[in-house]
């Protein structure tokens, strides 16, 4: 019987002010989500501290969706590890295509943001996807194993422990976007599980979380759950309100059970 957890978050992206923040995260300081499921939040930065604050002694945890990778100087409307760290967050998000297509993140800047993440203790959860030309070519195999190697590269055996990483095809994400079919993404994080066994090392114990991510929904989430290398999803609009993910989370329940040991 496997032992996997699964890890289930929403990005609430640019959305959801402090006041509206508080008001959901209170909403969600009560769940208690099922045995082997590990939920998180993603507010945007100025309501991480509030959420952080609300969430204290809830099992949710708190990410930040991007940082910067020094620790504080003239580095104008950015936020650091430590800043982050401080408002209660554990994780951060790096390397969403939102931010690779709008804001020019690179790969060498993702690479930057992880290990500057792990040196403060945060965990980070590195976005990868492929574009739909990459996916129409047929190199989306190709995009994800560079942009998995060049995040982690440099990160050592005993910090490799703490990363999480999320397949988020861009053609995937958003109103416009199309959810990938299981089997598709079967495939990917098969391939994908290589490319992190391979970095990690043959004979690691070390599992680093394999996340998918674009148009999750309460239709589809248990298919994706389901998948062998599919360690927990990132849940997008679908996961904003506070009674959507709470019933998100709960109805991977007997999905997740079978793979917690008795
Ligand atoms: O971008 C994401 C997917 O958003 P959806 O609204 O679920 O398509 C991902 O980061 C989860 O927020």
């Amino acid at each position: 019987m496997s032992q996997k957890s699964i890890w289930i978050g929403t990005n609430w992206k640019m959305n959801k002010g402090p006041a509206a923040a508080i008001a959901d995260a209170r909403a969600l300081a009560f769940f208690r989500p099922p045995e082997g499921v590990r939920c998180f939040l993603a507010p945007p930065a100025t309501s991480l501290r509030d959420v952080g604050a609300v969430l204290q002694d809830s099992p949710l945890m708190v990410g930040a969706q991007n940082m910067y990778w020094e620790e504080n100087g003239a580095w104008t409307g950015e936020i650091s590890a430590p800043m982050i760290a401080e408002c209660g967050a554990s994780i951060v998000v790096l390397g969403h295509s939102e931010r690779r297509l709008h804001f020019g993140e690179t790969d060498w800047t993702v690479n930057l943001k992880v290990r500057a993440a792990l040196r403060h203790g945060l965990r980070p959860l590195i976005c990868i996807g492929d574009t739909l030309d990459e996916y129409e070519f047929g190199v989306s195999q190709e995009t994800l194993a560079r942009q998995t190697k060049i995040a982690l590269h440099g990160v050592s055996q005993e910090d490799l422990e703490r990363v999480l990483v999320v397949y988020e095809p861009v053609w995937a994400i958003g109103a416009a976007g199309r959810p990938a079919e299981p089997a598709f993404v079967s495939q990917i994080h098969t391939t994908l599980r290589g490319v992190v066994q391979g970095i990690v090392g043959q004979g690691s114990s070390v599992r680093i979380p394999l996340l998918y991510g674009g148009s999750v929904s309460r239709g589809n989430i248990r298919d994706y759950v389901a998948l062998p290398d599919v360690d927990g999803v990132l849940i997008g609009r679908a996961g904003w309100d506070p009674a959507d993910f709470m019933d998100l989370v709960e109805s991977v329940r007997d999905v997740v059970s079978p793979k917690v040991p008795a």
